[in-house]
C-alpha cells in the first residue's frame, strides 16, 4: 500500500482513479490544480505521484519540480496524451519515473506504479544490481555498443553513456556494472535531474546531524552507500556548480566529506555518467565544469536511438517488450500483425525503448486475440499522411499557397524516401527536427 497524490482536473476520471486505486489498497490524494499539487506536497509526504500533464493553471511538470525539493523526492508518473510524447521525454529528463498515455488504461496504471514503487524500494541505500533483461541488439550499431560496454566493463576508468531518453543508458550502465569485478557489490543509479540543488549533496555525500534544518539525524550518502560497487549518474548535466565541485574532489582524491562534517571520507565507487545533452557544449556555455568533464569523460560511449539501431532491433526489441508484457500480465499473445510492424518501421520513436516498450504494453493489454493488431495501436500512430492530405482545403492560386503546396508535397516525399526517419529527413531538407515537427503540424502530416 502507498500514499499516492493523483493532480488531475477532470474530476470524473479522478474520481474512477481514486475509486480503482484504493481497490489496489492505495491512499490516495486527489489535487485538481498545480497550485494545490504543490501546497499538498509542501505539507504531506507522498511514496508516489501520479501527475496529469495539462492542468488549469500550468503543467505536472510544475508539481514534479516542486517534488524535488523533497527528501527523498517521490517518483512520480506524468499522464499525457500520445501527441505529447516529447513532453513525457521532458519530464523523465526532469526526474519522472515513467509516463502513460491517455486514455489511461487502469491495468497499465498499475503495473507501472508497482514497478515504480519496487523501484524506490531498491534505490534505497546498498541496493544490488537488480537481474534484468537485458538485450544486445543484432544490428551493426547494437553490436558496436556491446563491444564499447565489454571493454570497459573490467577497468575503473570513469565512462560518460550519450544517447536521447529512453535508448538505454542506465540499462548500459547496469551491464557494465554487471560484467565488471565490482558485479558483487552495489551499484547505485542516481537521477540527478530529480534533485534539487539543496538536496544534492547530502543525497551524494551524506551529511551530519544538523547541518541544515531537517538534519535530525546523520546520513550516509550514496557514495557510501555505492563503496566497492558503482555509482550511475544520471542526467549528470544537471549538477549545481557546487556539486560538481565536490563531486570533481571525490573523483580525484578518493574522499568525500558529508555536509556540515569536518571528517573526510574514504571512497572506492566507479563512477558512470549519462547526459542526453553533449556535455562539450554545456562546458562551452559555462553550465559544466571542463575539468569535471575531462574527469568523467576517460571513455564515452554513445547509446544510439532506436532509429539509428535499425529493422532488426525494431524486432528484436517490438518481440522482447510483448513477451514481456505479455508474462507479467497473464496474456496469451504470440506477437504482432504485420500490419503494426509495418506502422512501426514507420515510426521514429522519439521517446526510443521506453516508448517502444510503453506503446508494446499497451497492445498487449487491449489485444483481445493471440496477435495484437492495428486496433490496439495509439490511434495517432496510425494515420497515414495522404488521409491528412484529403482533410486541407483546396489549394490556391496565389503564390504563397503554391510555394506552400510545394513545401509541403517535398517534406511528403522526402518522408517517404526516408521510410518516415524523421530525423533523416530533417536533415536531407537541411532544416532542424523541430522545423520539421512544426512544419508537419502547419500541413497536418503526423506519421
Ligand atoms: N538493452 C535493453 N534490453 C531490454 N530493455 C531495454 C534495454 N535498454 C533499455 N530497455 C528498456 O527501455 C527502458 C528505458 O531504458 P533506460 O532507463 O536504461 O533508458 P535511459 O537512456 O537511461 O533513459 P533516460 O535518459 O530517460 O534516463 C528500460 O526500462 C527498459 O524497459
Amino acid at each position: 500500500m502507498a500514499t499516492i497524490l493523483l493532480v488531475e482536473d477532470d474530476t470524473t476520471f479522478s474520481q474512477l482513479l481514486e475509486g480503482f486505486l484504493k481497490k489496489h489498497d492505495h491512499h490516495v490524494e486527489v489535487k485538481n490544480t498545480v497550485k494545490q499539487g504543490i501546497s499538498a506536497l509542501e505539507k504531506n509526504t507522498y511514496e508516489l505521484l501520479l501527475l496529469d500533464y495539462r492542468l488549469p493553471d500550468g503543467n505536472g511538470l510544475e508539481v514534479l519540480k516542486a517534488a524535488r525539493e523533497k527528501d527523498p523526492p517521490p517518483p512520480a508518473i506524468i499522464m499525457t496524451s500520445f501527441n505529447d510524447v516529447r513532453t513525457a521525454v521532458k519530464a523523465i529528463r526532469m526526474g519522472a519515473f515513467d509516463y502513460i498515455t491517455k486514455p489511461v488504461n487502469p491495468e497499465e496504471l498499475l503495473l507501472v506504479l508497482n514497478e515504480a514503487l519496487r523501484k524506490k524500494e531498491q534505490r534505497e541505500p546498498t541496493g544490488r544490481a537488480a537481474s534484468f533483461d537485458f538485450i544486445r541488439g543484432k544490428g551493426a550499431v547494437s553490436n558496436k555498443l556491446y563491444e564499447y560496454l565489454e571493454l570497459v566493463a573490467p577497468t575503473d576508468i570513469a565512462v560518460i553513456l550519450q544517447g536521447e531518453s529512453g535508448t538505454g543508458k542506465e540499462y548500459a550502465a547496469r551491464t557494465i556494472h554487471m560484467l565488471s569485478k565490482r558485479a558483487g557489490k552495489p551499484f547505485i543509479a542516481i537521477d540527478c535531474g530529480a534533485l534539487s540543488k539543496e538536496l544534492a549533496s547530502s543525497e551524494l555525500f551524506g551529511h551530519v546531524k544538523g547541518a541544515f534544518t531537517g538534519a535530525l539525524q546523520d546520513k550516509k550518502g550514496q557514495f557510501e552507500a555505492a563503496s566497492g560497487g558503482t555509482l550511475f549518474l544520471d542526467e549528470v548535466g544537471n549538477l549545481s556548480y557546487e556539486v560538481q565541485v565536490k563531486l570533481l574532489r571525490a573523483l580525484q582524491e578518493k574522499i568525500i566529506q558529508p555536509v556540515g562534517g569536518n571528517t573526510p571520507v574514504r571512497t572506492d565507487v566507479r563512477i558512470i555518467a549519462a547526459t542526453n545533452d553533449d556535455l562539450l557544449q554545456n562546458v562551452e556555455k559555462g553550465t559544466f565544469r571542463e575539468d569535471l568533464y575531462h574527469r568523467l569523460n576517460e571513455f564515452k560511449i554513445d547509446v544510439p536511438s532506436l532509429r539509428e539501431r535499425g529493422g532488426s532491433d525494431l524486432t528484436l526489441f517490438s518481440n522482447h517488450f510483448t513477451a514481456q508484457a505479455a508474462a507479467e500480465l497473464g496474456k496469451e499473445i504470440k506477437g504482432l500483425s504485420e500490419e503494426v510492424r509495418e506502422i512501426f518501421s514507420h515510426y521514429d520513436w522519439p521517446g526510443n525503448l521506453r516508448e517502444l516498450r510503453n506503446v508494446t504494453r499497451r497492445m498487449v493489454l487491449l489485444a483481445s486475440g493471440e496477435i495484437a493488431g492495428r486496433e490496439t495501436l495509439p490511434e495517432e500512430m496510425t494515420i497515414q499522411p495522404d488521409q491528412h492530405q484529403s482533410h486541407l482545403p483546396p489549394v490556391g492560386t496565389d503564390l504563397k499557397s503554391l510555394k506552400e503546396a510545394n513545401e509541403k508535397e517535398h517534406i511528403l516525399k522526402v518522408l517517404e524516401e526516408t521510410r518516415y526517419n524523421k530525423s533523416l529527413a530533417a536533415k536531407m531538407l537541411n532544416i532542424d527536427r523541430t522545423t520539421l515537427y512544426n512544419k508537419m503540424a502547419k500541413y497536418g502530416i503526423s506519421l
